[in-house]
């Protein structure tokens, strides 16, 4: 059914005549919830409806706080106002990063030039940010996640319900450790995971791009993602498999390297689709041998091969490797800083 209306968009599309009617007929088929609740029927009262914060305001936390905070205001069930936890920097003019996105309603430093929309508080107190939402989102890069964890021990209370966006793993002595584990383990909470082809700027332009919600046990709290995340522009699909889905997120980084030197040293594209294809082979195998529950075909969804291709073609990851091959063996965070 999904896939017809899929091919049918595609068609309108072809033959539309304004861009803003693009996926229409594939927004009708994908949200009946998002339609239900728009019309309003005055169930939910102010204090049942979830309040969402988002911890994280990089690239893609302030595109995720923008697809959110479009939703908030839509959705009954939701409270308008979205918080966004900013790890506060000091811009080059002396103002507080805070402060402007809160002036202005724009990340100036990670995303200039969006609107966040108005109902985006910025907040750089991580424990005021997180004290009133029972919908976490966490979108930090993944090195920080560990210590955000540990400042939130303890002050997560009652029933909260948390989603992770990061693309990235702990390697510890023991072995490694995904980062909706962490966040289940440290904070005693569930964790659902948010993966797909998503290069931000490109989401943030309202380009269209789908995404997978991986998750373990009731498949409703997925559903609740689902509805806060999909946008006309923004497919999100359900997965019985959080593991298969945040290993699909992180390994095809490695893949994004390895096709970064193969553009750096101008191997070309054969070489570059065969390491597209046995990157997502290997990621497959690797994946299996840490969760032998792992399925195939999770493989096949938005986080598996569609996020190999578009990292491989258009991300950060294999940007910084080209530059490190081109420039013979530069300091990686030197090719970064270009
Ligand atoms: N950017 C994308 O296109 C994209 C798309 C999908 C997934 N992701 C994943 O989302 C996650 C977040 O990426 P991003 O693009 O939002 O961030 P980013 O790469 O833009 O990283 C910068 C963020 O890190 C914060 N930061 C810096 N020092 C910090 C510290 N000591 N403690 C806490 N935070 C600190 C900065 O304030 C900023 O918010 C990553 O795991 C990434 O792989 C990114
Ligand atoms: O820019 P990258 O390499 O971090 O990739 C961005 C996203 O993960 C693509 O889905």
């Amino acid at each position: 059914m999904r896939l017809r209306s899929f091919f049918f968009s595609i068609f309108s599309f072809s033959h539309s005549p304004s861009s803003s009617s693009r996926f229409s007929s594939l927004s009708a088929a994908m949200s009946p919830a998002l339609e239900k609740s728009r019309q309003g029927n005055g169930e939910c009262n102010e204090v049942s409806k979830s309040k969402v914060t988002v911890v994280g305001s990089g690239n893609w936390g302030s595109v995720a706080a923008k697809l959110i905070a479009s939703n908030a205001l839509k959705l009954l069930s939701f409270h308008d106002e979205v918080r966004m936890w900013v790890f506060e920097e000091v811009l080059p003019n002396g103002e507080k990063l805070t402060d402007v996105i809160n002036k202005t309603n724009e990340n100036v430093k990670y995303l200039p030039g969006i609107k966040l929309g108005r109902n985006v508080v910025a907040d750089p107190d991580l424990e005021n940010a997180v004290k009133e939402a029972n919908m976490l989102v966490f979108v930090t890069p993944h090195q920080f996640m560990d210590g955000i964890c540990k400042k939130l021990d303890g002050k997560i209370t009652g029933n909260v319900e948390a989603i992770s966006l990061v693309k990235g793993m702990e390697v510890k002595k023991e072995g490694p450790c995904m980062i909706s584990s962490l966040i289940s383990k440290q904070l005693g909470i569930n964790c659902c995971v948010l993966m797909g082809a998503n290069i931000a700027n490109e989401i943030a332009v309202e380009k269209f791009s789908e995404a997978t919600v991986g998750y373990k046990g009731s498949r409703e709290i997925a559903e609740t993602w689902v509805q806060l995340f999909s946008t006309p522009y923004f497919m999100v699909t359900p997965v019985h498999d959080v593991e298969g889905v945040e290993l699909c997120g992180t390994l095809k980084n490695v893949v994004a390297i390895a096709a970064g030197f193969v553009d750096g040293l101008e191997m070309g594209n054969n070489t570059k689709a065969a390491i597209m294809r046995i990157g997502l082979r290997e990621m497959k195998a690797l994946s299996k041998l840490l969760f032998p529950s792992v399925k195939d075909s999770t493989f096949f969804e938005s986080c598996g091969v569609a996020d190999v291709i578009t990292t491989c073609l258009g991300g950060r990851n294999r940007r910084v490797a080209e530059a490190f091959a081109k420039s013979g063996g530069k300091r990686f965070y030197l090719c970064e800083s270009n």
